[in-house]
C-alpha cells in the first residue's frame, strides 16, 4: 500500500543513486534511469521513499536505490553487490531448517511420491533431472518406485554432500548420481527425458528458483521431454482478515484502558505495507469465489516473461462482509507421462490440507464493507526487481463497484505495491 505522504523531515536530503530504471504505476511515483541521482527527502516507510529528480517530487522504490558514499562519489563506480544473493540463499539451504520444514510438509512431499508412484511404469529407463534435489528426497523416490536409467540429482548448497550420504545410505547410488553446483552451470552426461523439481515460492515465484528451472529446461531436457511440474497457477482472492487487523490495527483502540489509536497510522505503516507471508485462511474468509490470476506453461515460458506478469480479476462478492485485503496461494499441475494418465495437483489453498508455504495475505490500508452483489474488479502485476534478482514487487490495482451504494458506481482506486 502506497505509504502516505509525511511532513518533509528537517533533516538535509540524502544524495542515491538508481541502481536500474523504474516506471512510475501511480500518478505519485516518480519514474527515474539507471544511475539517475535522486535527493531522499522521506522515509515513510521501508519499501517507500518520497524523493525529488531534478526537483520533480514522488514515491520511489528504496530497493532501487543505493546511497552515494564518500568514495563512490569519487571513484564514481557503484558497484552492485550479487544480485542473486546467492552465498545468503544457499548458505541458508546448507542447513537443515528449511530441509526439515519441507520434508516436515506432508502435502508437498506426498504429491511428489505420488507424481513418481503414479507414473513408475513409464519412469522405466528414463533419465531424470530433479533440480535443486535437496536432500534429495525426490531423487529417492525414483530410485525407490521406479526404474528409471538414471536420475542426475543437482543441488548447488552444500547439503550435496549428505544427500550423496542418503543415496549411498539407502542403497540408490546405483541410479541417483549427486552433482553439485548450479544447474545453470552442471553439464550432464546426456538430456534428460524427465525435469522435476519443487521450485515453487511465497506467492509462487519468490526466490525466482523458477528461472534455473527454465534454464535447465532448455539446456538439458531433450525435445518432447516431460517438465514436472507441468503447469502452475498463482490464485487470488478478496478475503476478511479480521483476526489479524484486530492483532494490528484495533489492538490500538484501547490498550489497557487507554487510547493509543494515534499509532494507528504507524501500524498501518509497519504491518500492512508488505505482504504477510505464512497466512493462514480459513474457506469461510473468501468472500467471492478465488480466481486464477496468472497461469505459467512450463514447456513455453520464457525468462524474459518473468520480469513482468499481469493478471486481471473480476469477483462477485457472494456475502457481505469486511474486505480487509487480498490473499493468494498457488496450484501446480503434474501431466501423466502415459498418454491421457490422470494428472496430480498440489493446491495450497484453503480448501486443501495446509502446507509450508500457506498463504501469502495483502492487507488494504483500511478495511471496506462490501455487499453481496458487489463486484471487485482489477489487475495485479508481478514485477521483477530489476536489482535484486529474487523479489519481486505485487502491485494490485482495482475498483469496487456496489450495487446497495447510492451512487451506482462508488470506485474505489486503490493501489498496493508491496515487496516479498
Ligand atoms: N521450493 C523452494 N523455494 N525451495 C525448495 C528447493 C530449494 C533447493 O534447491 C536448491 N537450488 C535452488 N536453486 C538452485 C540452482 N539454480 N541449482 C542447484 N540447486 C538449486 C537449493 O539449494 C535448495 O536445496
Amino acid at each position: 500500500m502506497q505509504a502516505e505522504k509525511e511532513d518533509e523531515d528537517e533533516a538535509s536530503p540524502e544524495e542515491y543513486v538508481a541502481l536500474s530504471d523504474f516506471t512510475g504505476g501511480g500518478s505519485d511515483q516518480r519514474s527515474f534511469s539507471s544511475g539517475d541521482r535522486l535527493l531522499v527527502h522521506s522515509k515513510p516507510s521501508a519499501e517507500w521513499w518520497w524523493a525529488t529528480l531534478q526537483g520533480v517530487p514522488g514515491y520511489v522504490p528504496a530497493s532501487y536505490l543505493r546511497l552515494v558514499t564518500a568514495e563512490e562519489e569519487e571513484e564514481e563506480d557503484i558497484s552492485l553487490e550479487d544480485p542473486w544473493q546467492d552465498e545468503e540463499y544457499f548458505g541458508s539451504y546448507g542447513t537443515l531448517r528449511l530441509h526439515l520444514e519441507m520434508l516436515s510438509d506432508k502435502s508437498r512431499t506426498e504429491t511428489y511420491r505420488q507424481v513418481i508412484l503414479s507414473n513408475s511404469a513409464s519412469l522405466r529407463n528414463k533419465a531424470v533431472m530433479d533440480l535443486g534435489c535437496g536432500t534429495g528426497i525426490i531423487s529417492l523416490f525414483c530410485a525407490q518406485l521406479a526404474q528409471p536409467s538414471v536420475v542426475y540429482a543437482v543441488e548447488a548448497s552444500s547439503m550435496a554432500d549428505y544427500t550423496r550420504q542418503l543415496v549411498k545410505q539407502n542403497g540408490c547410488e546405483e541410479v541417483v548420481t549427486v552433482l553439485q553446483g548450479r544447474a545453470e552451470e552442471i553439464e550432464l552426461p546426456e538430456q534428460v527425458d524427465v525435469l522435476v523439481s519443487e521450485w515453487m515460492g511465497n506467492c509462487l515465484l519468490f526466490e525466482f528458483m523458477v528461472e534455473s528451472v527454465l534454464q535447465a529446461r532448455d539446456r538439458c531436457l531433450r525435445d518432447g521431454g516431460i517438465m514436472w511440474p507441468s503447469s502452475a497457477a498463482l490464485t487470488l482472492v478478496p478475503c476478511q482478515a479480521d483476526s489479524y487487523y484486530t492483532e494490528k490495527m484495533a489492538f490500538w483502540e484501547r490498550p489497557y484502558g487507554l487510547d493509543f489509536t494515534p499509532l494507528q497510522p504507524l501500524a498501518q505503516q509497519e504491518f500492512f505495507t508488505k505482504p504477510k507471508f505464512s497466512h493462514l485462511i480459513e474457506p469461510e474468509d473468501c468472500l467471492t469465489a478465488p480466481c486464477d490470476v496468472i497461469c505459467l506453461d512450463m514447456y513455453t515460458l520464457q525468462v524474459r516473461d518473468l520480469e513482468e506478469m499481469k493478471g486481471q480479476f473480476h469477483f462477485c462478492v457472494e456475502k457481505s462482509g469486511v474486505f480487509h485485503g487480498f490473499t493468494a496461494w498457488f496450484t501446480v499441475h503434474f501431466e501423466s507421462l502415459e498418454e491421457g494418465g490422470a494428472a496430480v495437483e498440489l493446491n495450497t489453498g484453503p480448501n486443501s490440507e495446509p502446507t509450508h508455504w500457506k498463504q501469502t495475505l495483502f492487507m488494504l490500508d483500511r478495511p471496506v464493507s462490501v455487499y453481496a452483489g458487489d463486484s471487485i474488479s482489477g489487475s495485479i502485476v508481478l514485477h521483477r526487481n530489476p536489482v535484486w534478482r529474487r523479489h519481486m514487487t505485487v502491485t494490485l490495482q482495482w475498483n469496487i463497484n456496489s450495487s446497495t451504494e447510492d451512487t451506482d458506481n462508488c470506485q474505489a482506486n486503490l493501489f498496493m505495491s508491496l515487496y516479498t
